[in-house]
């Protein structure tokens, strides 16, 4: 396996600073008399479980069997099978590389259309894997992320005039069509010098799709009208309806579709050219990931990446660096609005750290604490990317009892591990101080993976915590902010989780 020849995202020297968690559980129970996974009732000849399938919120479907069928089972659809494990013990067993390695499930493999062997969606054994990952993990690191941080501010910049207006007109603003604004503009300006100007190119931005043509929900519209925003958007929502479709039925209806879908992409790339073409001219001194991509070799093969790569990894990270940090800023304010009493108390610590009202430097991110917390719990109840798949490197029994052929795979479901028993009783309740250190130091360490596991986890991690922390820190200094007491949360599957429909009052402090 090429991939072991960077350091594991794991043992990351630039890894997160916070509490180490307990040592994990030993990965592997001992082998007893094989057992059948839990399957949903009702099971139809050839069609199988499809009636257990709920194509618009497939996660949170998942969810309710786990609930109702326990750590582990299994679906048969049109003969193909899906096994979901969510209980602590077994995710620690398929998170053990020596025996399980990533594996790309249907929507990561339909992602491929867009970013090809970028990190997101490379097989583990592609070259340019390893390649890529020695060549921009040094990009992630505290020091490179210190001089994003600019970056970021720069990008918040755009937020704050739009929620400065609506303070002023007692217009509600819709968060997560914001906060996917916001990280379109942070994740351009921070990575490639790029500048999407969200929020001064939105007024009246076209659907995504028109619904008559695809199906795609009217809420479904790109965040604006730059044309890579709209093609992106509308590509990302393909991907997403036709993951779960059968292939019959694309063939007889999606034929508009599809054609509209390679378009997308063409654009998409042809833009990423312009932009990696018009740096090559001028290479250096951006200190962003384009620079390291441009002018770096891997310290492992002595190679450096080729254009068509580093077109991949440029759509890899507007992707991968984009929607899931807006679903976790959506969920975020969606749980302080919740709870005032956690809101306070969050502005409380911003206040004694940062006192005044200049901008928020890179050093007092790091201790704003208690708003960390808030960022983990809610990426524990609502992990933007609720799984990842894994598949066996050799025939084994998974949990001591379920046969596991060579080349099984299985899907993590991690809202579902994140509600394990090892959290307690009460898992639905919104309590960040489940993340005090001595907390964290009580569970397993598997029981909590939202940036996913091993060598191909999260690249992007301590980018996202520091945009998730510095964002809620700006936000709620400058404003108190109101939801409508009559929403309840309505969850968004499009191959990531974010709140639909979900608007805030806000006035300025
Ligand atoms: C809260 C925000 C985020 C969450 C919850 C998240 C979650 C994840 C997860 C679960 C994986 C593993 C997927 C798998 O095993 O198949 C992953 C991988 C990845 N993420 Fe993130 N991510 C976030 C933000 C970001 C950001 C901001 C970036 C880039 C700036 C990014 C770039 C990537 C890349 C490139 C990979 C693939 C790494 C590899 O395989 O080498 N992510 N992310």
């Amino acid at each position: 396996m090429r991939q072991t020849l960077g350091v594991t995202a794991d043992k990351c020297p630039h890894a997160i600073a916070g509490p180490s968690p307990a040592t994990d559980p030993a990965p592997t129970t001992p082998a007893g008399p094989a057992a059948v996974i839990p399957t949903p009732r009702h099971r139809l000849p050839v069609l199988g479980d499809l009636l257990s399938v709920d194509p618009a919120k497939p996660v949170q479907k998942e969810m309710r069997m786990a609930a109702e069928l326990g750590p582990i089972f299994e679906r048969k659809i049109v003969g193909q099978r899906l096994v979901v494990v969510s209980g602590v013990e077994l995710v620690s067993e398929v998170n053990d590389e020596s025996t399980w390695a990533k594996s790309l499930g249907q929507p990561i493999r339909k992602l491929r259309g867009i970013a090809e062997d970028g990190l997101f969606t490379a097989f583990n054994n592609e070259p340019n894997w390893a390649k890529a990952h020695n060549i921009l993990a040094p990009g992630f690191s505290q020091s490179a992320l210190r001089s994003y941080h600019g970056s970021m501010l720069r990008a918040l910049d755009g937020l704050r005039s739009a929620w400065d207006s609506a303070a002023a007109t007692g217009d509600p603003v819709d968060v997560s069509r914001d906060m996917n604004r916001l990280t379109l503009d942070v994740i351009g300006l921070a990575g490639f010098g790029y500048d999407f100007g969200s929020f001064t190119k939105s007024a009246g931005a076209e659907p995504a799709e028109r619904p008559e043509d695809t199906g795609a929900e009217p809420a479904e519209r790109p965040v604006s009208e730059d044309p890579f925003v709209t093609a992106m958007s509308r590509a990302l929502a393909h991907i997403n309806r036709t993951s779960n479709d059968l292939p019959f039925v694309r063939k007889l209806f999606g034929r508009k579709a599809a054609a509209q879908h390679e378009a997308d992409i063409a654009l998409m790339r042809s833009v990423v050219d312009d932009v990696i073409a018009e740096r090559s001219r001028q290479p250096g001194g951006h200190d962003d990931l384009l620079d390291l991509m441009l002018g770096t070799v891997d310290p492992a093969s002595g190679e450096s990446l080729d254009p068509v790569n580093i077109r991949n990894q440029v759509l890899t990270f507007l992707v991968a660096g984009n929607e899931t940090t807006a679903g976790t800023l959506g969920f975020a304010l969606y749980y302080l609005a919740q709870h005032p009493e956690i809101a306070a108390a969050a502005r409380a610590e911003i206040d004694a750290v940062a006192p005044g009202d200049g901008p928020l430097s890179f050093d007092q991110i790091g201790k704003l604490r208690y708003l960390r917390r808030v960022v983990d719990e809610t990426l524990r109840l609502w992990p933007a990317a609720p799984g990842y798949f894994r598949k066996v490197r050799k025939d084994t029994m998974l949990g001591g009892r379920y046969p596991m052929p060579l080349g099984s795979w299985v899907f993590v479901l991690l809202p579902q591990l994140h509600r394990d028993p090892v959290w307690g009783n009460d898992t639905e309740s919104f309590d960040p101080d489940r993340f005090l250190p001595d907390q964290v130091r009580k569970r397993p360490r598997d029981a909590y993976r939202p940036f996913g596991t091993g060598p191909r986890s999260c690249i992007g991690r301590q980018f996202a915590l520091h945009e998730a922390v510095l964002t809620l820190a700006e936000l709620l200094r400058r404003y108190e902010f109101t939801g409508d007491p009559t929403y309840t949360l309505d969850i968004q599957e499009a191959v990531t989780l974010k709140p639909r429909g979900f608007t805030l009052l806000v006035r300025s402090r």
